[in-house]
């Protein structure tokens, strides 16, 4: 039974991988629920043999008595906003005098979703949470774990903290709100209010069955790991196994980010997910250091926002 269910989790966790970050399923859907109806059978019959980073705590266990508080070591800081490309021109203004003219930039797409915080400990899945007010959060781990895109177990092993936005593709939203009509239950307005609200509540089952995704889009920290830019601290994410956005992109230049924004404005309702900006980070992380932070937000970072 116990080399069964080593298999049926490796297993499990590669066809998951495949299918909730790559987006290229490995094996039909029938094969993925079969294998995961033998572990959760197994572990029923051999509860001692459960792991805490089993695959079947995609199902959901039972409800939180409450949300315990967390405290975030690296606060979790807002951005401050952009709204027109004069806005985006007096960011880049700013920038270049504190750190001369061979400034670049990442352009990412803004997710409308929830920001969350996930600490791993040698690669293993310990603690998730809302971001709350930047320094204390939610302790929303169990709800976390069902969410198919946020691995259980780094693929290196790795003691680190990330920031990413948990949210809830327009597809499922569109899905979720009808049953809700069937229902006769109250509608969500928006996707982001659907994902808060899926992760906000106390009972793991109900999040389990919320078709929530994640994209990673930060390093709160990291031990053993010394990354020169940003581009390359989410390709370092995307190693470790995080859904990391397709779109991201170097932008050597200011009219390179205004273009960005631009294409992202007019393509953003070809998504499968709600976006309401464009984020500009400064690319390199020695630049951050000497950028630093207002009371609120970084320096090296703005949100551009689309005309509501
Ligand atoms: C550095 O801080 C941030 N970076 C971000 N990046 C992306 N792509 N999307 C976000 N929503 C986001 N939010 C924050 C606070």
């Amino acid at each position: 039974a116990e080399k069964r269910l080593k298999e049926l989790r490796l297993l499990l966790e590669d066809y998951g991988y495949h299918y909730y970050v790559l987006d290229t399923p490995k094996v039909p859907d029938s094969e993925y629920d079969r294998l995961m109806n033998e572990l959760l059978q197994l572990e029923a019959d051999y509860p001692d043999l459960v792991t805490e980073d089993s695959p079947s705590v995609r199902i959901g266990g039972p409800p939180a008595p409450s949300f315990k508080k967390v405290a975030h070591r690296v606060p979790m800081m807002s951005l401050s906003n952009a709204f027109n490309e004069e806005d985006l021109r007096a960011f880049d203004r700013r920038v270049r005098q504190a750190v001369g003219e061979h400034v670049s930039y990442v352009c990412e797409l803004k997710f409308d979703g929830l920001a969350v915080s996930l600490t791993y400990e040698n690669g293993k899945l310990v603690r998730g949470a809302t971001r709350g007010d930047g320094t204390i959060g939610e302790d929303i781990t169990n709800n976390l774990r069902t969410v198919p895109a946020i691995p259980l177990r780094l693929k290196q092993p790795y003691s680190i903290e990330v920031r990413g936005e948990a949210y809830m593709p327009k597809a499922s939203f569109e899905r979720l709100n009808e049953a809700k009509e069937q229902a006769g239950e109250e509608k969500f307005a928006n996707p982001r209010n659907a994902a808060a609200g899926s992760l906000r509540q106390l009972d793991p089952k109900i999040a389990a069955k919320r078709n929530l995704s994640l994209f990673a889009y930060s390093i709160g920290e990291v031990e053993g790991k010394n990354v020169q830019t940003h581009f390359d601290s989410l390709m370092f994410l995307k190693e470790l196994g995080f859904k990391v956005n397709e779109e991201a992109a170097k932008c050597e230049t200011i009219e390179d980010v205004i273009a960005y924004t631009e294409k992202w404005s007019e393509r953003r309702h070809e998504l499968p997910y709600e976006i309401d900006g464009v984020v500009v980070k400064v690319n390199s992380l020695a630049d951050h250091e000497k950028l630093g932070f207002t009371a609120k937000s970084p320096r090296w970072a703005t949100a551009f926002k689309f005309p509501a």
